[in-house]
């Protein structure tokens, strides 16, 4: 990839995660509770899924980054989302927010609004759900984006620009903003929206990169580089979803800072 475009390549904050895995409180749905914690571990970070309200808070100061996902939402898991983002802050920590299927109910429309006025350090979801939160249509079915990564490039910018947040859009080529620098990654596969909560993962792993990084804008880079290049190499030999799923593992524990940078398509937007 072209060094200019980050600060931090994603090799040197791989190199740096590796070195000192950080620990990643993930309130995260129950779907994903199990994958991201592997993905997380995989990658080389130290996940924990602590979401109670009564230890929520205590934990984000201790933690290296805080992710919030809305995936299975449901009143006890918004008090301990809220005081969690109290801690990672007082803290100064960063933290992350998934608006899961943000367009569908009042529920999630109102939750995700209210975490969005948290100030969130990055923004990461499907197509769908960045155009529902920045406000325009959404065609997401469900958990399920619906909307080319493309249709919401101008919502993610204004997003960005609004909420003071890094938003990453994911889909075929995912697009990254702060508002001011923009750029698009290429890769992964086709079996990976086929494969439940990769992208809560992909969450939890932004979360990781931003505990090690100096700029949030490089942290999601990262995070979406080191998915894009594992899941190219995991497409390879497989022959379905399944099989898909082990090897997106082994390619993202097996992928060496130096191969990140030298296989990332990040181009600028
Ligand atoms: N058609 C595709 N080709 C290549 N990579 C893809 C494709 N669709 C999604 N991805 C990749 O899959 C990962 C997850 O993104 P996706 O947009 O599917 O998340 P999501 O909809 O939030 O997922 P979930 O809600 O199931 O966790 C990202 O790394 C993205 O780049
Ligand atoms: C399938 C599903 N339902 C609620 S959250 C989730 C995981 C993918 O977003
Ligand atoms: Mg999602």
């Amino acid at each position: 990839m072209d060094m200019s475009m980050t600060q931090q390549t994603p090799g040197v904050l791989l190199s740096r995660l590796r070195a000192e895995p950080p620990l990643v409180q993930c309130i995260t749905n129950f779907v994903a509770m199990n994958i991201a914690a592997n993905v997380l571990l995989a990658a080389g970070a130290s996940p924990a899924m602590v979401s109670d309200a009564e230890e929520a808070n205590e934990f984000a100061r201790i933690a290296g980054a805080l992710t919030v996902n809305i995936g299975t939402l449901s009143a006890p898991f918004v008090a301990g989302m809220r005081t969690a983002i109290e801690g990672a802050q007082a803290a100064g920590r960063p933290w992350v927010l998934d608006p899961v299927a943000c367009q569908a109910t009042a529920l999630r429309r109102r939750t995700a609004a209210d975490l969005l006025a948290l100030t969130p350090t990055i923004i990461r979801g499907n197509a769908s759900e960045i155009l529902a939160l920045a406000g325009e249509d959404s065609r997401g079915q469900g958990v399920d984006g619906r909307d080319s990564v493309e249709t919401a490039e101008a919502g993610a910018r204004h997003l960005a620009e609004t909420s003071g947040a890094v938003v990453a859009v994911t889909g075929e080529v995912d697009f990254v903003t702060d508002g001011t620098r923009a750029v698009r990654i290429a890769g992964g596969s086709p079996y990976m929206p086929l494969n439940t909560a990769l992208g809560c993962s992909l969450t939890g792993l932004c979360g990781a990169y931003a505990a090690v990084a100096d700029d949030p804008f490089d942290a999601a880079v990262g995070a979406l580089a080191h998915y894009a290049v594992a899941g190219s190499r995991a497409h390879e030999g497989a022959a379905g979803p399944g099989s898909f799923g082990v090897r997106f593992l082994d390619a993202l524990h097996g992928l060496a800072p130096g191969a990140l940078d030298a296989e990332a398509r990040v181009s600028q937007a």
